[in-house]
């Protein structure tokens, strides 16, 4: 027998492009959200909401450029796994990107702080519930 469908919501799919940068010593970066946002607090992927009439990839481009002071080059962006979660008021659907080359140098312009972590290490850092599967991900081929 099928399962019956869920009722309809009207709770928006939210699309969000993520990175994990990864550095030559396997190390990934993850970011404090800041103080007054959703999850501030938590530590995040660098990303952000993808805009209308852009690509996932060109979102991340600009989103890094924004809050990392990075410049990226789109065949750079390998496209890891991606997270589906539930939120109160929308359902995020985050695609998470792996990059281990970008000019620049990574700065916190907008977080509130941010840290190279080993795989290993990841969970010490309490990160929104979207993203435990991908830290598990993340351990398992880094
Ligand atoms: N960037 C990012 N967002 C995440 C992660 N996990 C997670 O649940 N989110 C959620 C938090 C937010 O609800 C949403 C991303 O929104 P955001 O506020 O960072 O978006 P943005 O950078 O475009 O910032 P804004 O212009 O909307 O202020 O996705 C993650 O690892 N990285
Ligand atoms: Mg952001």
């Amino acid at each position: 027998m099928s399962t019956p469908a869920a009722p309809p919501t009207d709770r928006p799919i939210v699309l969000v492009a993520a990175a994990a940068l990864i550095d030559v010593d396997g190390r990934v970066l993850i970011c404090q959200r800041p103080e007054g946002k959703s999850l501030a607090g938590l530590w995040e992927f660098p990303g952000g909401k993808v805009e209308k009439g852009e690509t996932p990839e060109e979102c991340l481009i600009r989103e890094l450029h924004e809050e990392l002071g990075i410049t990226v080059a789109q065949a750079c962006l390998a496209p890891f796994v991606f997270a589906s979660h539930t939120y109160e008021t929308f359902h995020l659907l985050m695609p998470l990107y792996l990059l281990r080359r970008w000019e620049g140098i990574v700065t916190a312009r907008e977080h509130k702080a941010m840290a190279w972590v080993k795989p290993d290490k990841l969970c010490d850092y309490e990160m929104p519930p979207a993203d435990i599967p991908l830290v598990a991900w993340l351990r398992d081929v880094l």
